[in-house]
């Protein structure tokens, strides 16, 4: 049994006329993190990612991400693996306030050109948690062992 089953939060979501037949994001396998998002592109004209393009591919679909959460929206490792395609901004954000068309802003590192098709399962969206900080100035910093030491101070 799942026992967070109850915890779960619903993610509401609008299918917009050109996402009316596409099948929802959904958990491919009973643990899987991310939930896949399809592409609405045009049944008759797949959309050409050609080598070294990018493209903001549509879902079709308006979220409602509840309140305290964030979509983030993550490539799909076969993708990569296979066809180099990633997604440039990952992980891409939604807002929980956003109420425009999630779109996936792919980008296409191999070397050939890359269809996408409808309904092709072209990323995956992760929902996590989101803590909004308060901002604070202040004058002076606290003293730590590390201080200003960073990118590779502690070795290899
Ligand atoms: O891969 C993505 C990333 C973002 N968005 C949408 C939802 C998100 O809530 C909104 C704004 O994203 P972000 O804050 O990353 O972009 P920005 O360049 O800062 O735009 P804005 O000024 O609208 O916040 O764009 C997507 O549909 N797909
Ligand atoms: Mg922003």
């Amino acid at each position: 049994m799942n026992i967070h089953a109850n915890a779960r939060p619903t993610l509401n979501l609008l299918r917009l006329p050109h996402g009316q037949d596409i099948e929802l994001p959904a958990y491919e396998t009973k643990g899987a993190a991310g939930m896949d998002l399809r592409a609405a592109v045009d049944d008759g004209a797949p959309m050409v990612l050609e080598s070294g393009k990018r493209a903001l591919v549509p879902t079709g679909l308006i979220f409602e991400i509840p309140e305290g959460f964030e979509g983030q929206i993550r490539p799909r490792s076969g993708l990569a693996f296979k066809n180099g395609i990633t997604c440039l901004n990952t992980p891409g954000t939604i807002d929980s306030d956003y109420r425009g068309e999630v779109k996936v802003l792919l980008v296409n590192l191999g070397d050939e050109p890359f269809e996408i098709t409808r309904g092709m399962r072209i990323a995956q969206m992760v929902i996590a948690p989101v803590t909004q900080a308060r901002v604070a100035e202040i004058s002076e910093t606290s003293t730590t062992a590390r201080g200003a030491g960073g990118f590779g101070s502690t070795g290899v």
